[in-house]
C-alpha cells in the first residue's frame, strides 16, 4: 500500500497548544514517575510537535552520559504524542529506529521536533530530530517510527482492564477524544 501525506485531524490542538500528560504513571511524560523523563510537549507549526526533556543522573548509561535506551524512550514518547494528539487515533509503536549522533550529557536538554510523515492504512510514519541544548542546537539523536492504529480494546485487553476509566478519572484521555474509525 502506498504511503499518503497526512494532515492533522480538524479537532487537533493548534500550534502553540501545550500538550498535557496523557497518563500520570507514564515513564515518558507522567508526573508520578520520579525518575521518569517528564517530557513536555507543545504543538508546532504544520504537522509537528516540539518536546523537551532534561537528562538527569537517573538517566545515565556511562557516567555522566544519557543511556541510549532512555533517549529512545524520549523519542517513543515524542512520536507517540505526535500521533495521538495530531491524528487523535489510538496507536502503538510497531518499530522505532534511532541514530545516536552525539553523546548527550547529564544536565543537557534535548529539544525534539517530531513530525507526521505519512500514513498507509493503519500504519503511521513519523520521524524526529533531537537538538542538543537549544532548538537550533546540533542534532544529537534522530529517530523514525512506525505506529500502528489499534482499537481502544488493545489497552484494556492487553494492559489494565480499567485503563480507560483510570485515564478518564484523572481527567486525562477520554474515549471521545479519539477518532476511533478514521
Ligand atoms: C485533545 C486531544 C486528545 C487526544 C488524546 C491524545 C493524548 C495523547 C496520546 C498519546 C500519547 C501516547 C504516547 C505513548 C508513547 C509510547 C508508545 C508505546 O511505547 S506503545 C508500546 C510499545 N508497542 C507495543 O507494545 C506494540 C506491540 N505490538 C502489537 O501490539 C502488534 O504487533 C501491533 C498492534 C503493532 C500490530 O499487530 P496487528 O496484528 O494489529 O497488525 P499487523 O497486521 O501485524 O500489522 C499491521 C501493519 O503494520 C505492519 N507492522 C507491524 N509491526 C511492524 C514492524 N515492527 N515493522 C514494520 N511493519 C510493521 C504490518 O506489516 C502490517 O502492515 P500491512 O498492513 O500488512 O502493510
Amino acid at each position: 500500500m502506498d504511503t499518503e501525506p497526512v494532515a492533522p485531524h480538524p479537532d487537533a490542538p493548534t500550534a502553540g497548544s501545550k500538550l498535557g500528560v496523557h497518563f500520570d504513571e507514564c515513564f515518558g511524560c507522567g508526573n508520578e514517575q520520579e525518575a521518569g523523563l517528564h517530557l513536555q510537549s507543545t504543538v508546532g507549526e504544520g504537522a509537528t510537535v516540539r518536546s523537551q526533556f532534561t537528562v538527569t543522573e537517573a538517566h545515565q548509561g556511562a557516567p555522566g552520559l544519557a543511556h541510549g535506551g532512555l533517549l529512545a524512550c524520549a523519542f517513543d514518547e515524542a512520536l507517540g504524542s505526535t500521533v495521538g494528539n495530531l491524528l487523535r487515533r489510538p496507536a502503538v509503536t510497531g518499530r522505532l529506529e534511532t541514530d545516536f549522533r552525539r553523546p548527550v550529557p547529564v544536565g543537557s536538554t534535548l529539544h525534539i521536533v517530531a513530525k507526521l510523515d505519512g500514513v498507509a492504512g493503519r500504519k503511521i510514519y513519523v520521524s524526529a530530530d533531537g537538538h542538543l541544548d537549544a532548538e537550533d542546537g546540533p542534532v544529537a539523536v534522530r529517530a523514525r517510527g512506525l505506529f500502528v492504529t489499534v482499537g481502544l480494546e488493545h489497552f484494556t485487553s492487553h494492559g489494565d482492564a480499567d485503563a480507560l476509566e483510570k485515564m478518564r478519572a484523572a481527567g486525562r484521555v477520554k474515549r471521545e477524544d479519539w477518532d476511533i474509525n478514521p
